[in-house]
């Protein structure tokens, strides 16, 4: 009965939004690190973390046209939404519009700590969301994420964590979906811990489960909506090793017992692997010899950027540096999206 709850129309604007920015052979890049998270960003690489600086190292980014045939859509906070560029004041969402790349805005107001639990946290941000939402899609936004966050431990993550999680991921999502937005919905089982590839798979396995049915019961409309989950990895402590088929076979095998095919695409986050291995994952994933309905590219943060920064080192003289290296991580996971990656490329 979920047709119901959306008009026809409105259910035509979003799986068209969703699917263009799930198009095969490009990705999302995740720029949309609040101040608080970009300082952890720059501070390796001892950049300022002034607004200045913010504003004018996505411009960059946001300006290097050769990025553009693997970049489908661009995450953006709140204060970079509302940014311009400094030669002709245009927007940052009109700039990305106009360049042919879809702009997202994360809708959540980060993590709290949910009592009753071993640490576990909740994210917040359902106050006044509709009214956000509709303001933000008049300003040119398509899509919106939010985050949950969930750990592995001895107690972790426990069923009242995930189920309330998976709650507030269905509420967002209902909510984004009435104003226009495509909900990227992301479940984010962290890496941290020593828990081994089994182990991650079960928990990955149980947590997006429980969000499907969460987005049932709130008659999501599943093919304008995009799922932002973690590979299915060991934790970084985990002593086992594991080969790269491996971890994208774990991979593709949670998504096709949990993930219904009306989703059109998973978009995975990086979550602290390094450049090199979230590419090779990727890759793997996508040459998975299994049935796998959906596109399955990136929404990476980190494994976009950290080279970009490195390069950048918050000096408009690098700038080019910074662009070529830009380029270079977003074609070679494009490629990857497509399962096309060497290293030689
Ligand atoms: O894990 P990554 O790929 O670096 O970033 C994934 C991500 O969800 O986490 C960040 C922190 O919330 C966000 O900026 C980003 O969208």
């Amino acid at each position: 009965m979920a047709a119901y709850y959306l008009s026809k129309d409105k259910q035509v604007e979003l799986s068209k939004i969703a699917q263009s920015i799930a198009t095969p052979g490009k990705g999302i890049l995740a720029a949309d690190e609040p101040a608080g998270i970009i300082e952890s960003r720059f501070a390796p690489m001892n950049i300022e973390n002034n607004e200045e600086n913010r504003r004018y190292y996505r411009q960059l980014l946001f300006r290097t046209k050769e990025s553009r045939q693997h970049i489908s859509g661009i995450i953006l906070c709140h204060e970079t939404f509302y940014h311009k560029t400094d030669d002709d004041d245009t927007s940052f969402p009109r700039l990305l519009t106009a360049a042919g790349i879809i702009p997202g805005i994360t809708v959540d107001r980060g993590l709290i700590v949910l009592g009753g639990t071993d640490n576990e946290t909740i994210t917040q941000g359902l106050d006044g969301l509709e009214e956000r939402c509709r303001e933000y899609k008049k300003n040119g936004a398509q899509f919106a994420k939010w985050r949950a966050a969930l750990k592995i431990d001895k107690n972790c993550p426990s069923q009242l964590a995930i189920n309330e999680n998976a709650s507030k991921l269905a509420r967002y999502a209902s909510i984004c979906q009435q104003c226009g937005l495509v909900p990227i919905v992301e479940p984010e089982v962290s890496l941290d811990g020593d828990h081994d590839l089994e182990e991650c798979q079960r928990v990955t396995e149980n947590v997006l489960a429980t969000v499907y049915k969460a987005l049932s019961d709130h008659h999501v409309y599943l093919e304008g909506t995009l799922l932002k989950p973690n590979i299915v990895t060991p934790g970084k402590d985990c002593t086992k090793t594991y080969s790269v088929e491996q971890i994208a076979e774990a991979t593709v095998t949670a998504f096709r017992r949990t993930v219904p095919t009306a989703v059109p695409g998973i978009m995975f986050l990086s979550g602290g692997h390094n450049e090199e291995n979230s590419t090779a994952y990727l890759n793997a994933i996508n040459r998975v010899n299994l049935y796998k309905p959906w596109t399955l590219s990136f929404s990476y943060g980190r494994a976009l950027q950290t080279s970009v920064l490195r390069a950048w080192k918050g000096d408009k003289n690098n700038s080019e540096q910074a662009r070529n290296e830009f380029i270079r991580l977003a074609r070679q996971n494009g490629l990857a999206s497509l399962g096309r990656y060497e290293l030689s490329n």
